[in-house]
């Protein structure tokens, strides 16, 4: 087991310089009398261009945590910043500017849209972003231009989520945040969705956070943080970062 350190840096420089600084962060939830707290007071840092996993075994407040970065749920108390800026102050049309121009989300289930092809799929965000990439470079990116004309009932599930890894970076995210993106799938096509994912992150410097349960996916990381009944139970680097073609589990 790591040993339990706080990911945070205290004071000013770490809440200026990370991408997301999360300060005592809160999340419960009432339940008629009964309080779940998903999130027992998380302090985290992440940095600009980096690959983190946050490793957690199911229900210890992963999911809950990346919502809270992504601006799609709020905690019950305390903060997160993002580039400096107080995130948890933000107003609702603040917080749809900041997932839409910001936030890359990949999740477990595709969410493609049936009746358009793979590259329409991905034109449906690139029409609304400011300064996108090409449709047909963001399906080259994960290795789909090819199949940019097929609609989603003709492509595999792995082929379908890298369609959704497309989407998600076409708008050129500063932040891309997966969600158990394997979840749904065999090893071999998990692999090539995790190497679809490490590409962007090395090609594009989105700084990218993966939840899952999966350690070996822990290994393609450059930090991991690992999550424990709603708080950071400790965090170590990979000295050597294994390429997502290399893992097996
Ligand atoms: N909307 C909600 N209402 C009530 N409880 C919730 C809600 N969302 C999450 N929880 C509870 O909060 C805790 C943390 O859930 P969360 O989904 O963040 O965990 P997780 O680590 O992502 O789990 P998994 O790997 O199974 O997705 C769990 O006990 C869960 O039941």
């Amino acid at each position: 087991m790591p040993s339990p350190t706080t990911a945070a840096t205290t004071g000013a420089e770490g809440v200026k310089d990370a991408v997301f600084a999360a300060r005592s962060v809160v999340k419960t939830y009432q339940m008629g009398e009964v309080a779940v707290h998903a999130l027992n007071g998380v302090d985290l840092d992440l940095w600009p261009g980096e690959f983190v996993v946050l490793l957690g075994p199911s229900g210890s407040g992963k999911s809950t945590l990346l919502n809270i970065l992504g601006g799609l749920d709020a905690p019950t108390s305390g903060d997160v910043f993002y580039r400096g800026e107080k995130l948890t102050a933000f107003n609702d049309s603040a917080l749809t500017r900041y997932r839409r121009d910001h936030v890359g989300f990949v999740f477990q289930f595709y969410n493609l849209i049936p009746s358009l092809t793979a590259r329409e799929n991905v034109a449906l965000i690139t029409e609304i972003a400011p300064n996108p990439l090409d449709p047909v470079e963001a399906l080259a990116l994960v290795d789909l231009d090819k199949r940019k004309n097929h609609f989603p009932s003709q492509m595999s599930g792995g082929e379908q989520q890298r369609v959704a890894i497309a989407r998600a970076v076409a708008k050129r995210p500063d932040v891309l945040l997966c969600d158990e993106p394997t979840g749904a799938l065999d090893v071999h096509t998990g692999v090539l969705v995790l190497d679809a994912i490490q590409r962007v992150n090395a090609e594009l410097g989105a700084t990218t956070a993966v939840i899952t349960h999966n350690a070996v996916i822990a290994k393609m990381a450059d930090r991991v943080i690992h999550i424990s009944d709603g708080r950071i139970a400790g965090e170590e680097r990979n000295t050597k970062k294994v390429a997502a073609s290399e893992l097996e589990w």
